[in-house]
């Protein structure tokens, strides 16, 4: 890339959601569908904000067409970037402990409910910092070789 570019290059701010399960602290991790940069990687439910769109309007709205369940208070919690070759994203980390609605996966991806370490693979890069988070604040050990090692080979 080049210096030009480099200084043209935005941030997509993204709204980023971990819905936790309160019956037994699983977390909610759904697929990337086809079509998309990263298609079949998991990562955690949201999406993109939308011109004049607060970081949980946005996630509001991303839950319902993705998922099909509206959301309650989103808990504004952490703010990462990340930079991949398609973009250049500033993911807003929120947590959600409220919802209601039936889960529906309207774009033909897939859920699962997890606990950590995640068993399902690969997983987003830009997410790794909230395992992270989310490991130490569980008294877990985060192990970011045990992710990268499900990484596709470049
Ligand atoms: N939703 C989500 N996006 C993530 C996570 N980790 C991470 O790096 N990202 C990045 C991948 C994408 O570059 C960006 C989200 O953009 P997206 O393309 O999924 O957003 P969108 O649903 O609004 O997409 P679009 O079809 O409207 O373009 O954030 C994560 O855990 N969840």
């Amino acid at each position: 890339m080049t210096a030009e570019t480099q200084v043209q290059r935005k941030h997509t701010e993204v709204a980023v959601g971990v819905l936790l399960r309160e019956s037994d602290g699983a977390l909610l991790i759904t697929s990337r569908p086809a079509g998309k940069p990263y298609a079949g990687y998991w990562e955690f439910p949201g999406g993109k904000l939308e011109e004049g769109e607060t970081v949980e309007q946005a996630l509001r709205r991303e839950l319902i067409e993705e998922l099909g369940v509206t959301i309650g208070t989103a808990h504004a919690w952490k703010v990462t970037e990340h930079d991949y070759p398609h973009a250049l994203v500033r993911l807003h980390w929120c947590k959600v402990m409220q919802w209601s609605g039936e889960f529906e996966m309207r774009e033909g991806q897939q859920m699962a409910w997890q606990k950590l370490p995640l068993d399902v693979a690969p997983v987003l890069p830009g997410s790794y910092p909230v395992l992270q988070w989310l490991s130490e604040e569980r008294g877990l050990l985060f192990d970011q070789s045990y992710y990268e090692a499900s990484q596709p080979k470049a």
